[in-house]
């Protein structure tokens, strides 16, 4: 067998770079992969695990749904959040169970009801639904990062984010109106490498699960 036949072999994982990183990383060794924690803080974008019969693609983790469509990555862990939002064509496997969060509706404490408010969000698939499922017309803005500012700043009157400690709602005087989504990242997998990889990817799911199992005292 060539070196290259045996890398093609190795089971391809987009993981993302961030938060969940190291919580996934440590929930595959618990699950006995030998996963170096070497690579917790590397800036490789492609890491090779022989051993584990892996490769890991470091991905920016709103990207991860794509590369698992496409199939340059078999599987991958993403966040529920973004697997809502970004809605591509993939299997969902798992609930890892790990970065949990909840995605909120926040606003200012003196917030008022108005007719057609704007709502600033990371997520405006999934924050369009959920309005348009409670039957109330809103406009909504995207942005991408410190979403919080937007209330503060008076570009939106309401805004739908991740609410995880709520350091960073009680820091900047909003409150928490509703709770609309628990979140954790989740396992997922392409269509076609979860037929012709499905041993492995069964295999990895095992274990993984059993892991989750212990740990959740099942
Ligand atoms: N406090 C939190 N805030 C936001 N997401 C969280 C939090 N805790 C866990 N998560 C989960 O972690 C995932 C990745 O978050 P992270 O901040 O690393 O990525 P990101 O928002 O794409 O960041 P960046 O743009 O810096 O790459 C989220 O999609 C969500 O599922
Ligand atoms: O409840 P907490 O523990 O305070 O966590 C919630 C915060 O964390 C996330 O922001 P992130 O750190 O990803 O920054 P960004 O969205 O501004 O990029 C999220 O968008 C909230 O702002």
């Amino acid at each position: 067998m060539t070196i290259e036949t045996s890398r093609n072999d190795l089971l391809k994982v987009a993981m993302p770079k961030g938060r969940i990183y190291k919580q996934a990383s440590k929930l595959f060794r618990e699950a006995g992969l030998p996963i170096p924690s070497d690579f917790d803080d590397t800036r490789k974008l492609i890491i090779e695990l022989p051993e584990a019969g892996m490769s890991f693609i470091m991905a920016k983790p709103v990207d991860v749904p794509t590369y698992v469509e496409y199939g340059v990555a078999d599987i991958g862990v993403v966040g529920k959040d973004v697997l809502m939002e970004e809605n591509r064509d993939v299997y969902e496997l798992l609930d890892l169970g790990i970065a949990k969060c909840r995605m909120s509706v926040i606003a200012l404490p003196d917030w008022k009801p108005v007719i057609n408010p704007r709502v600033a969000t990371k997520y405006p698939n999934v924050a369009s639904q959920y309005f348009r499922e409670q039957g109330q017309q809103v406009e909504v803005i995207k942005l991408n990062g410190s979403i919080e500012l937007a209330p503060m700043i008076g570009l939106a009157d309401r805004i739908v984010d991740m609410v995880e400690t709520g350091q960073t709602l009680r820091e900047n005087g909003l409150v928490e109106m509703e709770s609309i989504f628990g979140i954790t990242s989740r396992l997922i997998a392409n269509r076609v490498s979860y037929r012709m990889k499905n041993e492995a990817i069964q295999s990895l799911c095992d274990k993984l699960q059993q892991t989750i199992g212990a740990k959740a005292g099942v």
